[in-house]
């Protein structure tokens, strides 16, 4: 595919593209996942207002109290702000208990369910399809006296288009005369893919032409998004999506990825506003206890975050690994990975943005840092930075005079903690067994026996601990723990850094040690 005039040759995009999110009927349809009233009006409002979505299909009919309270209020936001027709209810042909029940609720659009294929209206329904029609009818007829406007679900169309085609068009050939707004198409099981859509749509723009059609596809076969692009390549004019491609198995087809396929491959208009793309996949996200797959485009974590050094290199000498899908359309930014392949260009991207600036050596010693972190699998972020050059290059402390030989420490459920230590203080060596409240606790024991029993010298007394993670963001990577020692007036305070807390504690004693033994030979 190339320019729109190749497009347009090709197929019948139309100039503008609906799209009509159904996060709070379809979405909810995920296993496990049900929204708080409040929770559906925060996704509706901002869904309404900041993102733009054409139309919102917000619950289904008839379902629970909570379910009620939900659409009255966005209802009744939505009134507020002049976007009533905008919200859309899933209801069922039942008469009029579905009518009455959104109706109650102050909504004005109801999604009828209608059977799409022979083998659902005949197995669930047990009906024909001209019994199905009257019943649609009726509907119909009690919707306009309530001055309701209707669109129709033909559920599980796919499988009706493959198995029983006739039974799709005698539907329509009744409907499309009447005055429903809408017709959604649905793609119930997810079972087709590009080709078929765009030969079962095609059918149905070429017998309707003046008929509205959506597409509503289901992630199966992991094709939702292709078929979606696939119907409106063959003339559908509106698309339903979901917020993180959340909906009933695998899911609807996601509306980040969705919207920025159609504007940047296919040049087709949307209403969607992208720069709250991010923030509205964080709400659901949140709300719904979903997380979003680290490398789900535009939305997920690391999808603007180059790991490689080459990348960071490339953006630094000329800007040459980006493409469209740049991070701040999307309320993003990019960022670059600190890790054993980061590499210095990298390190200086993250340095330079925090406004740090060291020499080639310190660089060199950041580097082998996070190149040693990045070899124990940890993960460093750009918020670790700055402890890790205060770390590696804040102290000037010689490092030989106590050197840590080996020590284990123990953990057991029901036993207290204990440690073997063995050091090197002037060149000698000496070990000791002592056992803790916890496993710092037992290694500070163990050295304390060693300063007493073998040199016959005091030990240092810990005044003061804490611990710390590093702010903002992922930081599973390093906890800093600073250590406040005291011996007769002399106040020492040293800190470790390190992946896990006992080690950065220990990190942190010999560093002590170490000014000890200088203090203490002057
Ligand atoms: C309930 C219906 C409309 C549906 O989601 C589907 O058929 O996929």
């Amino acid at each position: 595919m190339g320019t729109v005039e190749q497009i347009n040759t090709y197929t019948r995009i139309p100039p503008f593209i609906e799209i009509m999110d159904s996060t709070l009927r379809d979405g909810e349809q995920t296993n496990g996942v049900s929204f708080l009233p409040h929770e559906k009006l925060m996704i509706a409002r901002m869904l309404l207002n900041d993102i733009n979505v054409d139309r919102v299909e917000i619950a289904s009919a008839r379902v629970s109290e909570g379910e009620k309270d939900a659409v009255k209020m966005i209802c009744r936001y939505a009134k507020s702000i002049g976007k009533l027709k905008n919200v859309e209810v899933l209801g069922f042909v039942d008469g009029r208990k579905s009518i009455d029940w959104i109706d109650g609720c102050g909504g004005t659009t109801i999604n009828l369910l209608a059977k799409g294929s022979m083998k659902h209206c005949s197995g669930q329904l047990h009906k024909t399809v001209e019994e199905h029609i009257d019943d649609i009818l009726y509907s119909l007829e009690y919707a306009r006296q309530k001055g309701m406007g209707v669109n129709i679900y033909l559920e599980d169309w796919s499988n009706g288009m493959k198995d029983s085609p006739e039974y799709v068009y005698k539907m329509l050939d009744v409907l499309t005369k009447t005055d429903i707004m809408r017709f959604m198409l649905p793609d119930t099981l997810g079972v087709l893919n590009p080709l078929q859509v765009i030969e079962f749509m095609r059918k149905m723009v070429k017998r309707y032409p003046s008929a509205h059609f959506d597409f509503h596809a289901h992630n199966d076969y992991d094709l939702a998004v292709s078929n979606s692009l696939a119907a409106v390549l063959s003339g559908a004019k509106g698309l339903h999506v979901t917020v993180n491609g959340l909906g009933e198995r695998c899911g609807n087809a996601p509306l980040s990825s969705v919207q920025v396929i159609l504007k940047d491959q296919f040049h087709a208009k949307t209403s969607i506003h992208e720069d709250r793309l991010n923030d509205i996949s964080r709400l659901v996200e949140g709300y719904s206890g979903i997380a979003v797959a680290p490398n789900q485009p535009i939305v997920g974590e690391n999808v603007f975050t180059q790991v490689a050094g080459v990348h960071a290199d490339g953006d630094n000498k000329a800007n040459l690994y980006t493409n469209a899908l740049v991070p701040e359309r999307f309320g993003r930014k990019r960022e670059y990975a600190l890790g054993k392949t980061s590499g210095k260009a990298n390190i200086d991207r993250n340095l330079q943005e925090l406004g740090l600036e060291l020499t080639p050596e310190q660089t060199q010693k950041v580097t082998q840092r996070i190149t040693e972190l990045g070899d124990r699998k940890e993960i460093v972020t750009q918020a670790d930075l700055p402890f890790i050059v205060s770390d590696v290059l804040k102290h000037n402390v010689p490092e030989d005079k106590v050197k840590l030989v080996s020590y284990m420490v123990s953990s057991a459920y029901g036993l207290k903690p204990i440690a073997s230590v063995k050091v090197e203080i002037n060149g000698s060596q000496y070990e000791a067994d002592a056992m803790g409240d916890g496993q710092y606790d037992a290694f500070v024991k163990a050295l304390r026996k060693i300063y007493k029993k073998s040199l016959g010298r005091t030990f240092p007394i810990l005044e003061n601990y804490s611990v710390t993670i590093p702010p903002g963001g992922r930081t599973d990577a390093l906890v800093q723990t600073v250590i406040v020692w005291r011996n007769g007036d002399m106040t020492i305070r040293t800190r470790g850094l390190d992946a896990d807390q006992t080690e950065a504690a220990i990190k942190a004693t010999l560093k002590m040690l170490n000014i000890f033994e200088e203090t203490n030979a002057e």
